[in-house]
């Protein structure tokens, strides 16, 4: 198993590019079994994540290739027949989104069985929203032994579905099987998250009729058939917040680029409050932060989009753990999403969880110890508190982390931070 190994103590100074949005990019991947015409997606990031599910789409007989184009890493999606539309548990249980082929599947063949996700275990997460969305669009669904078997013999029909609460990943499965439905959907309380407008739109490119695009209310009218489409995933704008908040830990300069500033302005917000300096630029954000003036704690609670991402608490925990005072973090998204905590404890932090509030009381320094990523950004905190923890600090389980940040010792290691891999030996986990 790898592990990150950081000597904490090293400011920031240059610039990190960033990648395209995994939560994009694995949904915009799920679109091509939509259609037999080719799909490139430009502006790939390479993760375990797009691995996966590029290995799920090759087993419903999707040619999935690899290469680099003008515009960096793309890659190409290709189903002119599908010939599986099983997604065994195997594959399913690594990532949670790979359970949103199920409703593509389904309106491209009208049958799928595929199993109940994984993903980070930051909460129960059930998927009744989905099933109940692909329900109302005429679905027949059963569950056994794990399994999800859905079929819509005769194609799947357009209906009004109000969810009772905003769900990221059901509004992205209904719009993924409403495109293709007979008639028209009407979705309300969608989710608004930049990456579902970004699936939108590469929806509409290959042929779809979507409308009230970034909007709670989205309209679909289906279309018998999608075309191909060329199409640049979204800047990763979790990535883009957690390389800011670890600039601003370790003080220095950093510019993020290819990015967008515009996306996480909730975060950025706060930084500027605890005394970060944010300069936006045209393709991102200078982050600029002296380190012999301490900064000064802030409140934070997680909210859909356009509120603070709960993508970016366990991160933003990380900068306050240092900060001068005490800031109060509320999670109201997911229900188990403070593992990081007691991981932070272990290099010297004061917090304490009380049900969905963490309270953070500010400590004058950090020391390096070792300590275990428990998910993909709980991982990344514990790397952010490792660039200011005096001595060495070790983060095992890094396949977490390599599920959602791409090249991640090299982007930190360019501005100088010293971070390394250690390789293992491979596991199962
Ligand atoms: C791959 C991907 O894009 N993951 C993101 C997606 O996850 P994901 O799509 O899983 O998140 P949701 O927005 O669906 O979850 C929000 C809340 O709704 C609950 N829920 C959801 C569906 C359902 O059928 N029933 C139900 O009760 C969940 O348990 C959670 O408490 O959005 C989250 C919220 O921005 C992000 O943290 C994840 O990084
Ligand atoms: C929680 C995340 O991913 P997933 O929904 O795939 O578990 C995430 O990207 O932070």
């Amino acid at each position: 198993m790898d592990s990150i190994v950081i000597h904490g103590g090293n400011r920031l100074n240059g610039s990190i590019p960033v990648s395209g949005a995994k939560n994009s990019a694995i949904k915009l991947m799920a679109a091509s079994i939509l259609t037999d015409q080719p799909l490139l997606l430009t502006n790939m990031p390479r993760l375990a994540d797009t691995r996966f599910l590029g290995q799920l789409l090759r087993q419903f007989g999707v040619e999935v290739t690899e290469r680099d184009g003008a515009d960096g890493q793309e890659t190409l999606f290709h189903a002119p027949e599908l010939t599986s539309t099983f997604a065994p548990y195997d594959l399913v249980r690594q990532m949670r989104a790979s359970f949103n082929v199920l409703g593509p599947l389904l309106a491209r063949t009208g049958h799928a069985k595929v199993s109940l996700p994984g993903g980070c275990t930051i909460g129960a997460r059930p998927v009744d929203l989905h099933l109940q969305a692909l329900t109302a669009m005429g679905a027949a669904i059963e569950l056994e032994e794990g399994y999800v078997s859905a079929t819509a013999p005769k194609g799947l029909r357009g209906a009004e579905i109000e969810f009772p609460f905003v769900s990221v990943g059901a509004t992205e499965h209904a719009l993924l099987a409403a495109v293709l439905a007979n008639g028209t959907t009407v979705l309300k309380r969608a989710a608004r998250e930049p990456e579902i407008g970004d699936l939108a739109r590469c929806l509409i490119a290959m042929g779809a009729k979507i409308e009230g695009l970034d909007t709670d209310v989205l309209t679909i009218t289906g279309v018998s058939s999608l075309s191909g489409a060329t199409w640049s995933v979204i800047p990763d704008r979790i990535e883009m917040g957690s390389y800011a908040l670890a600039a601003a830990m370790a003080g220095g300069e950093v510019r993020l680029t290819k990015g967008r500033a515009d996306l996480i302005t909730a975060l950025t917000d706060r930084m500027v409050e605890a005394g970060v300096e944010i300069e936006p630029t045209d393709d991102g954000l200078i982050v600029r932060r002296d380190p012999t003036q301490r900064l000064k704690a802030v409140d934070a609670t997680t909210e859909i989009y356009p509120g603070f991402a709960t993508d970016l608490q366990a991160q933003f925990m990380a900068l306050m753990t240092t900060a001068e005072g005490e800031s109060v973090i509320q999670e109201n998204i997911f229900e188990n999403r403070f593992m990081h905590a007691p991981e932070l404890a272990r290099l010297g932090a004061d917090i304490t969880v009380h049900a969905g509030q963490a309270v953070v009381r500010g400590v004058e320094g950090l020391k390096g110890a070792p300590v275990m990523a428990t998910d993909l950004r709980a991982s990344m905190s514990l790397v952010i508190a490792g660039l200011v923890a005096e001595g060495e600090t070790t983060v095992g389980r890094v396949y977490h982390l390599d599920r959602g940040f791409e090249r991640m010792e090299e982007k930190l290691g360019a501005c100088g931070a010293d971070v390394r891999r250690i390789k293992g030996e491979d596991d199962e986990h």
